[in-house]
Formats: structure tokens, sequence, C-alpha cells
């Protein structure tokens, strides 16, 4: 075993590294904007140059961190209409997409901060396989992994899934003090987030995302409440039902159980700070982690 001295110099030279890979990052998004200034003087000096047939969206597009929720943000903020091309900017719009990309270039200096994510909603929306597919596919970002008193189902894996734990070790974390959260879900069984994993990630620069129930996403916002809340939703009620016996894991009791539990979750989808439908899992996916990357974004060039 290390001594904690070794542990503690790995672990002040891993933050030091991840800083100057953030601010590298910083520094590439600023040189990003800056050649979309000249894209944007080289299109409104010449008419008939390539740059002035590009879509406003497109060169907005181009800069590291802006996915296209926000983009269409900020041109609905900017008032250029998503068709627009550079050549057909008005003079007003085109003074207030340069002060955008001028002005709000971020400050490298400034520390970033990492984003705690909760992703919530009814039984069998998806979340397990939409976070199994941020886990696989964004590997900067941490998936939490849960402890829980009910019983593994088969093919999920102890430490990966959860960590399967009996009553009397929930009850020792508990009273440890050891989770973030913790609840018992669909009146059953007990599910609760570690909390270490999550301060050693956040504090290294690390995102994090929590697969939980609402009462967790309750009790993560009210201890942090930098932390944001999406909720996923599935197309329709009749396709939620499909995909919970599709699965094929839980009786009909428990479905039954379970069902009752997601009338009660969807009800209260309107306490969450974003909305996410799980139509297709790549796209419900990416939409996730851009909302990690706005929130991100904000905490960089202030409110957007
Ligand atoms: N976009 C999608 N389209 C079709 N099927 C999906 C989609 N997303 C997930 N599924 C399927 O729906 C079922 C339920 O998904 P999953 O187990 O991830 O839900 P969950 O929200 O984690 O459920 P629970 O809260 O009960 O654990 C699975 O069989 C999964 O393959
Ligand atoms: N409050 C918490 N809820 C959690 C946690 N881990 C998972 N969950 C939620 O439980 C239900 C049921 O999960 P299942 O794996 O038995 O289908 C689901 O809504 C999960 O999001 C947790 O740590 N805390």
């Amino acid at each position: 075993m290390k001594p904690p001295e070794v542990d503690r110099v790995a672990a002040s030279r891993a933050a030091v590294a991840a800083r100057r890979a953030r601010a590298s990052v910083k520094r590439a998004v600023n040189e990003r904007r800056l050649s979309a200034v000249a894209v944007l003087d080289t299109a409104l000096s010449s008419t008939e140059s390539v740059e002035a047939t590009m879509r406003v969206r497109d060169l907005l597009l181009s800069i590291p961190g802006l996915g296209p929720v926000r983009v269409d943000r900020i041109m609905g903020r900017l008032e250029i209409a998503a068709s627009k091309r550079l050549s057909g900017l008005g003079v007003h719009q085109q003074q207030r997409l340069r002060e955008f990309l001028v002005k709000r270039a971020p400050r490298v200096e400034q520390p970033e901060q990492s984003r705690l994510v909760v992703l919530a909603g009814p039984t069998a929306v998806g979340k397990g396989t939409v976070s199994t597919y941020i886990r696989e596919n964004y590997p900067e970002v941490l998936l939490s992994v849960s402890a829980t008193t009910r019983a593994p189902r088969p093919g999920e894996v102890d430490g990966v899934s959860y960590y399967f734990i009996d009553d009397d070790e929930f009850d020792r974390m508990v009273a440890a003090g050891e989770f973030l959260e913790w609840a018992v879900v669909h009146n059953k069984s007990r599910y609760g987030t570690p909390r270490t994993p999550i301060d050693t990630a956040l504090s290294a620069g690390r995102s994090v995302l929590l697969e939980i129930d609402i009462q967790g996403a309750r009790q993560v916002k009210a201890a942090m409440p930098e932390a944001t809340l999406v909720f996923l939703l599935p197309p329709t009620w009749e396709e939620l039902v499909r995909r919970l016996i599709g699965r094929g894991t839980e009786s009909l009791e428990e479905q039954e159980r379970r069902l009752t539990t997601a009338r009660v979750e969807l009800a209260a989808q309107d306490e969450f700070d974003h909305r996410v439908v799980n139509r297709d899992v790549q796209a419900a996916a990416a939409e996730v982690v851009e909302l990690m990357q706005i929130q991100k974004a904000i905490d960089l060039h202030g409110k957007e």
C-alpha cells in the first residue's frame, strides 16, 4: 500500500495537469472565435467569397463547446434567423454577431467549475440505457455507481451496475454519512449515491452524472443547488409501458408498482431544470452531454 503522502502528491500533480489541459482547451476556443471573426470579415468584404455563402449557424457551430441547442439560443438572442447566411446579415446583426464573437471569449485565467448533473425520470424511460451510452462514449464524464439493497438482475455486474449490498451494510453507510443522498424507491428497495467518488471527481474538474430517482434528485438539489436536474421523458405513455414490459426483468406485480411510481414522477417534471425526450438513445445522450457543456460554458462566460 502506498503512503498517503505519495497519493497526495499524485493527486496534486493530476489536478495541475487537468488545470493545464482545461486552460489549453479555453485557448483553443479563443482562437476559434477569433478566426470566426476573420471569416465574418472576409464574408462582409467580398460577397463573391466562399465565406459569404456560409450560414451563421454553421459558423457558430464551428466553435468548440457550442452545440446545436446553445447555438439556437444564441441566434435567438442575436435576432438572426436560422437560415441566414453571412452575406445576408443586416448592419445591426453584423454588429451583434461580431460583439458576441469578440467580447464573449472565455477568460483563460478563470478556474473552470465542474458540473454535477442528475438524470431522473420514470421507470423504463431509458435512464440506464442513456447513462451507459454516455459512460461508453463520453469517458470525460464520471457515471456514479449507486449502492442498492435490491438483488442483481441477470447480466448486472457488482461495482459496475451497482454495489449490491445487504440491509446491514446499507444501514452502516447511512449512519456513517457515506451517502450524498439515498431513498426507498418504488416502496421497496433502498438506493444511495456514495459521496466520496463524486467529491473526488468534482474536485479534479470532471463532470459527474447521477442516474437516480426523483426523491434523490430533490435531495441533491437541496445539498448542492448548483447541480443541474435533467428529466428524461418517454415519447408517449404507451411507449413507456412497452419498454417496461419489453425489458422483461420485472414480475407483473413489480411492473404495476413501478408504473404507479411513474405517474407520480411524471407529475414532478416541472421541478427539473431541463427535459429531454428519449426517442433515440444516441440523440438523448448527446442532448444530456450538451446540457453539461452548456452549463460549463455558462460558468466560463457568465450568463448567456
Ligand atoms: N430510445 C429508446 N428506444 C427504444 N427502447 C429503448 C430506448 N431507450 C431505452 N430503451 C429500452 O427500454 C428499456 C428500459 O430501459 P432502461 O432499463 O434503461 O430504463 P430505466 O429508465 O433505467 O429504468 P428503471 O428506472 O426501471 O431502472 C430497455 O429494454 C431499453 O433497451
Ligand atoms: N435515490 C436514488 N435512486 C436511485 C439510485 N440508483 C438508482 N436509482 C433509481 O432507482 C430506480 C430503480 O432502479 P432499478 O435499477 O432497480 O430499475 C430508478 O429510478 C433509478 O434511477 C440512487 O443512488 N439513489
